[in-house]
Order: structure tokens, then C-alpha cells, then sequence
């Protein structure tokens, strides 16, 4: 039988990355000489890929937007370094990866996050076993809400049902376009009411992820045999 595929999103979904992100933003503006940006105001800026993140500090700043490329580069450099000083997987997230696994599930990660710093906080928080396939911001030609790591990833792992999970806007467009249904972790990084979201049910604990993703899976249409 074809394995289901889980495909999870990273930052505000299985880790909750927006403190050590936090910290690298203030250490790239103490460094040109400017006041750190308040939590939230970073948490809400995470989601769309590190280049989006400086554009928005530099909206945000006095920083000189000519000088775009120099501050992505001295963050990746600063984030490579500290991206798991203060950054963990949410309550539950081990143990619900333990259970899919078992259960026979393909597991995956689609992010935004760069690939080099993905693959690193995958390692160094003992996660990267789980993952068949991780697709980065900088993977494919196009990153969420292209459908493209979706598609990619089911086409890898064996084109079997997908469900993908995630917390934001970004996510929820992204399983819009490539057709398959979206699980939304009510306690990530989400910048617009849920209201405005297409989602096929939510979760506020993973421990309640597992009953959601067997639910959407026994609602999908069975394909039909040639
Ligand atoms: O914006 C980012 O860098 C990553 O965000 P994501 O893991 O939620 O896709
Ligand atoms: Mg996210």
C-alpha cells in the first residue's frame, strides 16, 4: 500500500525558533548601530524566508537598504551559529513523530527557513532521523506559497496521500495550491486572523495532531484505478 506522507513546516510548527531568530536580528542591528526590534515584532516578520525578514527589518529600521545583501549574509553567519541556543521542538512533537513513524507514515519538512541552518537545527536537536525529505527556502527555484516542495516531496516519497501541517498564512496558501489538505498548529507565528485561512482542521498540541491527520486521511477521495 502507498505510505501517507506527512509534510511538516519548521519555525512555528515543530520548533518554536522565534527567540534565537530574535537574538540574531538584535545582534545584526546592535551591529550597525540600531535599536533591537521588540519579540513580536520579529515573530512577525518570520515565515517568508530570511531575504523577507531583512527587507522587513530594513522597513522596520534606518538600516540602508542598499546594503541588503551585507546584512543577509552577517545574519546567516550570526543565526548559523546560535540557531539552537534558545530554540526547541513544542511540547509533544517527538512523541507525535514517534507514533507516525510507526504508524508507517513518510515524514518530511517543508520550509522557508534557508536548507544549510534547516539541516543543522535538524541535527542538533535529534530530529533529522524522522525525515525522508526537507525542503528549504533555497531548494527549489520557488519557496511558500509555491506549491513546487509539496509537489516535490510527494513525487520523492512515493506519491502516497498528503497532509501538510503548518502554522501560517504562507502554509495554509501553499497546501491551497497544491491541493492538499492543511492541519494548522494554532500556536506558531500566524500574522492574520484564522478566520482568513483555508484549513482542513487545527491543533493547539500535538499531542492532538495524530486523531486530526487520520481524520483527513479517511476524507480524501480514494484515487481512482486505471
Ligand atoms: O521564514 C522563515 O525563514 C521560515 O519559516 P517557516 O519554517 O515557517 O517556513
Ligand atoms: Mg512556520
Amino acid at each position: 500500500m502507498t505510505r501517507p506522507i506527512l509534510i511538516f513546516d519548521l519555525d512555528g510548527t515543530l520548533i518554536d525558533s522565534a527567540p534565537d531568530i530574535h537574538a540574531a536580528c538584535a545582534r545584526l542591528l546592535e551591529g550597525e548601530g540600531e535599536q533591537p526590534l521588540a519579540f513580536e515584532v520579529i515573530r512577525s516578520f518570520i515565515g517568508n524566508g530570511v531575504p523577507v525578514l531583512i527587507d522587513r527589518i530594513i522597513a522596520a529600521t534606518a538600516l540602508d537598504p542598499a546594503r541588503k545583501d551585507r546584512y543577509l549574509a552577517a545574519f546567516l553567519e550570526d543565526y548559523g551559529a546560535h540557531a539552537t541556543d534558545l530554540t526547541f521542538p513544542y511540547p509533544g512533537v517527538i512523541e507525535a513523530l514517534d507514533a507516525f513513524r510507526k504508524d508507517g507514515f513518510s515524514l518530511a519538512v517543508c520550509t522557508n527557513k534557508p536548507e544549510a541552518p534547516t539541516l543543522a537545527i535538524l541535527s542538533a536537536l535529534q530530529l533529522e532521523g524522522y525525515f525522508e525529505g526537507v525542503v528549504g527556502g533555497d531548494t527549489l527555484a520557488d519557496r511558500k506559497p509555491d506549491p513546487a516542495g509539496l509537489i516535490h516531496l510527494r513525487q520523492r516519497l512515493g506519491h502516497g496521500p498528503v497532509v501538510f501541517v503548518g502554522d501560517s498564512e504562507v502554509d495554509a496558501e501553499t497546501a491551497l495550491r497544491a491541493g492538499v489538505p492543511f492541519a494548522l498548529f494554532s500556536q506558531g507565528y500566524c500574522k492574520v486572523p484564522f478566520s482568513d485561512l483555508t484549513f482542513a482542521g487545527q491543533f493547539q498540541h500535538f499531542a492532538d495532531l495524530r486523531p486530526l491527520v487520520f481524520k483527513l486521511l479517511a476524507e480524501m477521495p480514494v484515487p481512482a484505478r486505471g
